[in-house]
């Protein structure tokens, strides 16, 4: 099972130049962390690998199917980095409401929608309305959504962000579990927390792919004489050095 983009170009203005041209990219078994400056194009990579934008050019596939697809939109999850709650649903009637968007039946998705919920450790705030939870807890539920289909690929477009200490733990700790069977990629600033987890590490500065590889390669950038605990970060931070971006 492999998703792959080829040669992609997409750009958002036509008159700009674009923000990935001629990338091409192969998302790796098990969990794959992706990390990059603001504005490097992490989540235009993910939103092509989500078929949410189509490319320009190029293709994206998995295996034998391509992107837009039903087939595709089943198999593949997405989340997005702004969830938009819909604050007349509760917690998990939104998460409920994504799965049929998916394609599974009702019952389906509102037995489903309360598994993901317990996976993402919001089983009680099920029945709160989405427009009266914390940044944080939202993201949980968009978490709970991308997770309530069944999907072999999961996408996550920094879902980290804005979850207390406590929260980010608990995410990290799941996020083994999650990788037990589907193909993970994610994306982060968050680099300390998660790089070390991961089973790969992709960094992207300027639609360029700066460094694809597993992890040990990844911390083999970390400069002599770091501090236990900050591998992740030295490394990212002198890998972006040595390519001439101002870290
Ligand atoms: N909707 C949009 N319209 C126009 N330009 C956009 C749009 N979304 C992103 N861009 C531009 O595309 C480039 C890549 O953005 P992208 O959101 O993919 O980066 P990112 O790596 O996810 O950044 P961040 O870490 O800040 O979320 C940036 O220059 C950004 O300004």
């Amino acid at each position: 099972m492999t998703l792959e983009l080829r040669n992609c170009t997409y750009g958002y203005r036509r008159w700009k130049r674009p923000v990935l041209s001629d990338f091409s990219y192969a998302l790796p078994d098990g969990l794959t962390v992706l990390l990059g400056p603001n504005g490097a194009g992490k989540s235009t990579l993910l939103k092509l690998a989500a078929s949410v934008n189509r490319p320009q050019a190029g293709e994206v596939v998995l295996d034998d199917m391509r992107a837009g697809t039903p087939a595709y939109r089943r198999a593949v999850a997405w989340m997005p980095q702004d969830i938009a709650p819909m604050p007349t649903l509760t917690a998990r009637e939104y998460v409920a409401y994504i799965g049929w968007l998916k394609g599974m039946n009702r019952a389906d998705a509102w037995k489903q929608a309360r598994k993901a919920l317990v996976r993402v450790d919001l089983a009680d705030k099920a029945d709160d309305r989405t427009g009266q939870l914390s940044g944080g807890q939202l993201r949980r539920v968009g978490v709970a959504g991308a997770l309530v289909h069944g999907a072999r690929v999961l996408l996550l477009d920094e879902p980290t962000a804005g979850m207390d200490p406590y929260q980010r733990r608990v995410f990290r700790d799941n996020l083994r579990a999650l990788t037990d069977d589907v193909r993970v990629l994610l994306s982060t600033h968050d680099v300390a927390d998660l790089a070390e987890e991961a089973d790969h590490v992709t960094v992207v500065h300027g639609g360029r792919i700066l460094h694809h590889g597993d992890t040990k390669a990844f911390l083999r950038h970390t400069p002599p004489g770091t501090v236990e605990g900050r591998a992740a970060e030295a490394a990212y931070t002198a890998l972006l050095r040595d390519n001439g971006v101002a870290a």
